[in-house]
């Protein structure tokens, strides 16, 4: 966290449901990454195996069908090209920045229900076994939220969609609130690291700032995996710089962690962007 006081967020109609930051699927969320370690040598020598395409489309604020159509048009694209996964940036569904829609139960549920949608129509034209990772808002204690009145809190989630279903989803956990961006305000911070298993390697999943902070690198890599996947939203700024590797800087490596950061492969736009660092 940033240390900053939350006393002036504003958090109204918090009304949303989705799926949860915890353990979402057998082989998909925090653990004690041990066993996963253990074949990491080999998994790592196969690398080359995992196709993932990057898929850096602009995003409108607020059309959720529209943004869900191009989910849809540059995932078949990716699956034509032989990709494993494809990731979108941070805010995907929603368009970033949502500023107070995120405040909006109803917006957060019909963004939840553009995700399911993803997932169905995917499975339906035969690419359920395409991972789509992307960015959207979605709802911190939604475990409350499913029933009677909801207590549900907009967290900025990046979302796994496998199989025809939303599979997994992390919440960001560092909220940049300077320059442009507007998100500790609106957003709730996630506190759970987050890993999914794509063909046999394990993937950390993070959302830009979280890579800028200590903290959040190295609490997913201590779940031993393979590769960070971080989805981004940043503006063009004139000189502005990759961030410097923050698995290193966040925590000394040990003989257990993955190694940092052997090849950076970003692109930044004047919307949004991914990144994958392997
Ligand atoms: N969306 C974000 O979290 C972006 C913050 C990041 N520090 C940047 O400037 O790109």
């Amino acid at each position: 966290m940033t240390g900053e006081s939350r006393a002036g967020r504003q958090r109204r109609d918090p009304a949303a449901r989705g799926p949860g930051s915890g353990r979402d699927r057998a082989g998909i969320g925090p653990g004690s990454g041990g066993d996963r370690r253990a074949g990491r040598a080999g998994r790592l020598a196969n690398m080359a195996d995992l196709r993932i395409a990057l898929a850096q489309i602009d995003t409108c604020v607020g059309d959720l069908e529209g943004n869900a159509d191009a989910v849809l048009a540059w995932s078949r694209r990716a699956a034509e090209a032989g990709a494993d996964l494809v990731a979108f940036p941070e805010m995907t569904l929603t368009g970033y920045p949502i500023e107070d829609l995120a405040l909006r139960g109803s917006f957060r549920r019909a963004a939840w229900d553009a995700a399911a949608d993803v997932a169905s129509r995917l499975a339906q034209e035969g690419l359920g076994g395409l991972t789509v990772v992307l960015g959207t808002v979605g709802s911190a204690g939604e475990g409350r939220a499913l029933v009677g009145e909801d207590h549900g809190l907009p967290t900025n989630r990046a979302v796994v969609i496998a199989d025809g279903a939303v599979v997994a989803s992390y919440d960001k956990q560092h909220l940049p609130n300077y320059g442009v961006f507007d998100e500790f305000r609106i957003f709730e911070p996630g506190s759970e690291p987050r890993t999914v298993e794509v063909g046999g390697r394990t993937i950390g999943l993070l959302v830009c700032e979280d890579i800028w902070q200590d903290g959040p690198v190295a609490a997913v890599a201590d779940l031993g995996c393979d590769l960070l996947l971080v989805l981004n939203g940043s503006p063009y700024e004139e000189g502005k710089e990759a961030p410097a590797p923050t698995s290193s800087r966040a925590a000394p490596p040990r003989s257990t962690r993955p190694s940092p950061t052997s090849t950076w492969s970003a692109a930044r736009t004047t919307s949004s962007s991914t990144a994958v660092r392997s």
